[in-house]
């Protein structure tokens, strides 16, 4: 309910206060100090001297920053809320309002060189409101893992012209100059705000990507500074982050949270005389104090409530509109020096940034746009900006001279302005006559009021007329004859009174003196009675002091008594002592006596233990030698079947031994058998190889002598032939047939030749190898018979061994058994022997 109250009433704008330190320059000239800031109670205190008069002029604000107060202080205490806001969906803005030289840039920007950064990332501790807020929006979102699109805008206002410190075009002399004309226009959006036309829009991913930005800003914003010779304490400049989260409705539904914070640099706020604007800057002056008078002029207007507040009169007015007055939150950073030097502008200062805090806002948080809805607004926006494209490139748009396009321009900006001021004042006209209206109401309201109370009244007074008539008639009647009774009433009631008044007096008197009689009598019996009572009294002290003196006689003779008695009774209690001490000796003496003898007594019983100790264990000796006899015999046996089994695995390892030699000896045979045999191959081989060679030196020479022999009958042939070439040639070829022929056949027979004797070689080879097979195959069949005969005979073996291991386990079995029984009756003697040795000792 107050919170909509709250709403309806407005947000005063926040105002901060903020005095920088000494400078090096100031510390060295040692320049007084007039200004003193208390942050606690947020006051700062200007001192004054006015016509040799000591003046302290003191400013309350909403927060104060001492010269002490650092970078982080200043952004925790005031920026942290702001920026929560802006991530909450609303719009707000910060400006920095001062003197040139009192550190709005510094509480702005900071020294935030990225290089001076400390690890992980964090920032310097000089850096300023920019760079924290940066960085705490990458926090926040990285922190609530939102998804989130945040763009950002940076310009400068300098002669109420608009440079974009992010445009990427190259910046020389001319390019700027050239800039200087075609300055980026201000356009109303469409929906009661404005926008610089033109103006890059970037988006940034990261707080980094944000830093190189503002670097990039500010270096462009340096070097215009030396190439036009601006002076950036004559600029303004205003950084813009837009936020975009997207949320989604507990039905799923995608919503995009939208939040905007302006961040202002103002222009240093002193007079231009102070700023030395003379002639050809009288413009420029001019123009920066257009906006930061205009500024002024808004807050005064804001602040009385004025009619018409002149937003259009300045361009920094337009651009922040909202945030003076309207639906953004706003805070004034104001600078100031704490140096008598700047005393006049402070005292400016301090008033202007007083009057701000009257500023009353309407904070609203922007409403959430679905997703849909705002894809379709880019969409149109898209087919808007591509038919603008289409129509440039087609040239089927209007087209207009540029001198004529500015004219129109500046004239319909003229007439907007108009409408404008037509729009507030026609709002204002409303708002008087709604206040007339609301007022005559009233009025007619009060006045049907009153006409009914004044007939009321009429009536009252009627009737009261005629009462008073009444009234006066009858007190006329009676005023003679009631005043003299009254008179005689009261005479006598005073009379009765007076009477009254004596007859008291007189009983008081009486009460008195007899009163005093008494009290005579009284004391009179008092002191008769007090008299008797002291001589009593003497008589009794008297009394006592015989009584005690004769009480102190006997009591001494008792104590006289008690001493002799005493005496005496020491005396008996010494002789009692010294006949008890005898009678102690004597019974010490028997008690030894006592003693003696049972020191006998137990040496005898021991004597008798150790006898019988010796006795037990001679029994057990004796025992132990009963039983040795037949554990020894047990053990013989036991040693003797191990013997045996001993002597029958020795045995049997001997014929197994003996077993292995045989069929090793065999082996050896099989295996020299088999050498003699792979020797014989082996020689066959050899033969067979000379055979080979001889054979292939026959056949060599065959066909040698068949090479000559034919060349020879070629060479008489060709000879012969070379006449008579074509008869000749089919008997040459037909004899020619013959002879290879008859050297073919005999060839052939050379070869079945060798073949045959390749044949017997090879069968002779079989016979032998059908030989050794049949050997082998003997072998192996005796080789099979001797394993399973000496299988057999190990089986046979191994159940002897198995019977006797079972001899030996019952043999062992049965030792054990006695050796426990052994073991039981010697313990069971030992009891026997510890409980006599019990009795004998008790
Ligand atoms: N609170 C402060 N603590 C330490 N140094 C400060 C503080 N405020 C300002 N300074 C120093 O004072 C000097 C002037 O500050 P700065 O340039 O921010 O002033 P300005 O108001 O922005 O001036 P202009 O209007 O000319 O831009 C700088 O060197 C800055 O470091």
């Amino acid at each position: 309910m107050s919170g909509r109250h709250e709403k309806e009433k407005g947000v005063n704008v926040q105002v901060l206060l903020r005095c920088r330190p000494f400078s090096e320059d100031e510390l060295r000239s040692n320049a007084p100090q007039v200004v003193t800031c208390n942050d606690y109670q947020r006051e700062v205190a200007v001192s004054q001297n006015i016509a040799g008069k000591h003046i302290d002029r003191v400013f309350t604000f909403d927060k104060v920053f001492g010269p002490s107060a650092q970078q982080k202080d200043l952004y925790e205490q005031a920026v942290v809320p702001i920026v929560n806001e802006v991530l909450e969906g609303f719009n707000c803005t910060i400006f920095a309002y001062g003197q040139t030289g009192t550190g709005k840039t510094y509480t702005m920007e900071g020294e935030c060189k990225r290089s001076k950064s400390g690890p992980n990332g964090e920032l310097p501790s000089e850096a300023g409101v920019i760079p924290r807020t940066v960085q705490q929006i990458f926090d926040t979102l990285e922190g609530q893992n939102a998804e989130y699109s945040v763009k950002v805008t940076f310009l400068e206002l300098y002669n109420e012209e608009i440079t974009d410190l992010l445009a990427p075009e190259e910046i020389s002399r001319i390019s700027l100059e050239e800039k200087q004309k075609k300055q980026l226009p201000l356009m109303e959006d469409g929906k009661g705000g404005v926008l610089v036309r033109g103006l890059e829009e970037e988006i940034v991913a990261s707080a980094s990507e944000i830093f190189t930005l503002l670097e990039r800003g500010s270096a462009k914003r340096r070097t215009a500074e030396t190439l036009l010779n601006k002076q950036s304490s004559r600029s303004h400049s205003l950084f813009s982050i837009t936020i975009h989260i997207k949320e989604a409705t507990p039905e799923g539904e995608e919503l995009i949270k939208c939040g905007k914070l302006n961040l202002v640099d103002l222009a240093g706020s002193e007079n231009i005389s102070r700023s030395g604007a003379r002639e050809g800057r009288a413009r420029e002056a001019g123009e920066i104090n257009k906006s930061l008078l205009t500024l002024g002029r808004v807050i005064n207007a804001l602040v009385e409530h004025l009619g018409h507040i002149p937003y259009r009169d300045s361009k920094l007015t337009r651009l922040l509109r909202d945030s003076l007055g309207g639906r953004t939150k706003t805070c004034i950073i104001a600078t100031v020096s704490p140096a008598v030097h700047c005393l006049e502008e402070t005292l400016s200062t301090l008033d202007y940034a007083h009057r701000a805090k009257n500023i009353k806002n309407k904070p609203e948080v922007n409403q959430k746009m679905m997703k849909t809805t705002l894809i379709k607004d880019l969409y149109g926006e898209i087919e808007r900006l591509k038919a603008e494209v289409y129509a440039t490139r087609e040239k089927n748009g209007v087209y207009i001279p540029k001198e004529r396009y500015y004219q129109e321009e500046s004239e319909r900006k003229a007439m907007a302005d108009q409408i404008e001021q037509m729009g507030v004042v026609i709002e204002t006209h409303q708002k008087q006559s709604e206040e007339w209206r609301d007022r005559y109401d009233a009025q007619v309201r009060q006045c049907s009021d009153l006409s009914s109370k004044l007939s009321t009244a009429e009536k009252n007074f009627n009737q009261t007329i005629k009462l008073l008539t009444c009234t006066e008639e009858e007190l006329k009647k009676c005023r003679y004859e009631n005043a003299l009774a009254h008179q005689a009433c009261v005479l006598r009631s005073d009379l009765e009174k007076a009477l009254q008044d004596n007859a008291s007096l007189f009983q008081k008197i009486g009460r008195e003196d007899k009163l005093s009689s008494d009290n005579r009598s009284v004391v009179n019996n008092f002191r008769g009675q007090l008299s008797q009572q002291i001589v009593s009294l003497c008589n009794m002290v008297s009394m006592s002091i015989s009584q005690q003196n004769e009480h102190l006689q006997r009591v001494q003779e008792l104590g006289h008594s008690f001493l002799d008695m005493h005496y005496k009774s020491v005396e008996e209690l010494k002789k009692k002592l010294s006949a008890s001490r005898a009678v102690y000796i004597s019974h010490i003496e028997a008690v030894q006596n006592v003693v003696h003898l049972h020191k006998a007594s137990s040496i005898a019983g021991l004597e008798e233990i150790s006898s019988m100790a010796s006795s037990s264990t001679q029994s057990i000796k004796d025992y132990l030698e009963s039983e040795a006899g037949p554990a020894a015999s047990i053990f013989d046996d036991l040693q003797n079947s191990l013997s045996t089994h001993q002597g029958e695995v020795a045995l049997f390892a001997r014929e197994m031994r003996q077993r292995f030699l045989v069929s090793s000896e065999k082996r050896k045979e099989v295996s020299e058998y088999m050498n003699g045999f792979l020797d014989k191959i082996l020689e066959q081989c050899k033969s067979l190889e000379n055979h080979a060679v001889q054979a292939d030196a026959i056949q060599m020479k065959n066909i040698c002598d068949f090479q000559e022999a034919y060349e020879e009958q070629s060479k008489t042939d060709a000879e012969k032939l070379v006449a008579d070439i074509n008869n000749l040639v089919s008997n040459h070829l037909q004899r020619q047939k013959e002879l290879v022929d008859a050297r073919l056949v005999d060839l052939r027979e050379t070869a079945t030749g060798n073949k045959a004797f390749l044949d017997g070689h090879v069968s002779s080879m079989e016979c032998v190898s059908t030989d050794a097979k049949r050997k082998w195959h003997e072998f192996s069949m005796q080789a099979e018979y001797n394993a399973k005969d000496v299988a057999d005979y190990s089986a046979a073996k191994h159940c002897r061994m198995e019977s006797l291991l079972q001899q030996c386990v019952s043999t062992a079995g049965s030792a054990f058994k006695h050796w426990q029984k052994t073991h039981d009756s010697v313990n069971k003697m030992g009891i026997s022997h510890v409980s006599e040795l019990v009795s004998l000792t008790r």
